[in-house]
């Protein structure tokens, strides 16, 4: 796990561009929903890595209480900590403000050099919303946009058409259907989340409370 991202890895052909995948979220907790989009679109695209990128504040989700950036953060690194291509970034949380990926994007690829390409990882529901971002025309410049399916959304919706083709992959993955809106509520209400989220989650949550009192992020209404 490291902060600035892996070398380029041993044995990597001369003239190979390193292929970074990013997977932002508020991961309010990560959980394996996160984890599979990640590993699936890692195989098929052969990424080299796939940087986490917790939120700072996910201005979409104002209308409800957010945990703190740093207990996502830790989280979000608990939860990736035995996959040896999986790292953790902090440059949304340390820009501070509204948190937008162009913002991010733009962010990585100053940290990272141009020898990079960059795949944003989206599940389909925050892939249909892409046109209401901050600055939606340049992000197909920043990066290429792998959409994957989630329960209950539908992977080629009418506002996925009006994306650049050649800047989108759709993906099916295994279909989990786990959101973090989820895990909060059966935390506050008692239920198990085991094999929802990692277990070091699972202990996390239950040693830090979150989600567990109304009055909490977890009161999500
Ligand atoms: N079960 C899942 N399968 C595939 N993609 C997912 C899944 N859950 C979340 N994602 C994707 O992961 C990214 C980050 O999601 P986020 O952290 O908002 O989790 P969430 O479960 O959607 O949270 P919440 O329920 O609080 O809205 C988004 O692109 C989202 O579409
Ligand atoms: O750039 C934006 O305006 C924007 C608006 C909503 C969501 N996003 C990004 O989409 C990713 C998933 O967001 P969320 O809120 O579903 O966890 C995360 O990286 C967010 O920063 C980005």
């Amino acid at each position: 796990m490291t902060e600035t991202g892996l070398a380029r890895r041993p044995g990597t052909p001369r003239g190979h561009r390193y292929r970074l995948g990013v997977m932002g979220g508020t991961f309010d907790p990560i959980h394996h929903g996160h984890l599979v989009a990640a590993s699936e679109v890692a195989s098929r695209f052969g990424l080299d890595e796939v940087v986490f990128v917790p939120t700072g504040v996910p201005w979409q989700k104002k209308h409800r209480d957010v945990s703190t950036a740093e207990d996502r953060y830790l989280m979000t690194t608990i939860a990736t900590a035995s996959n040896p291509r999986f790292t953790v970034s902090r440059v949304d949380i340390e820009r501070g403000g509204d948190t937008y990926t162009v913002d991010t994007l733009k962010d990585l690829r100053a940290e990272r050099g141009d020898d990079v390409d960059l795949f944003f990882i989206t599940g389909a529901d925050a892939l249909a919303q892409i046109l209401t971002w901050r600055g939606a025309d340049e992000l197909f410049e920043l990066a290429h946009f792998v959409g994957v399916t989630r329960p209950g959304v539908e992977l080629h919706s009418p506002a996925v058409g009006h994306l650049p083709p050649d800047k989108i992959t759709l993906m099916e993955v295994p279909a989990l259907a786990i959101s973090s809106t989820a895990c909060r509520a059966r935390t506050q209400e008692g239920e198990p989340i085991w094999y929802l989220v990692p277990d070091g989650i699972v202990q996390y949550i239950a040693k830090r409370g979150l989600y567990a009192h109304p009055g909490d992020p977890s009161d999500a209404s």
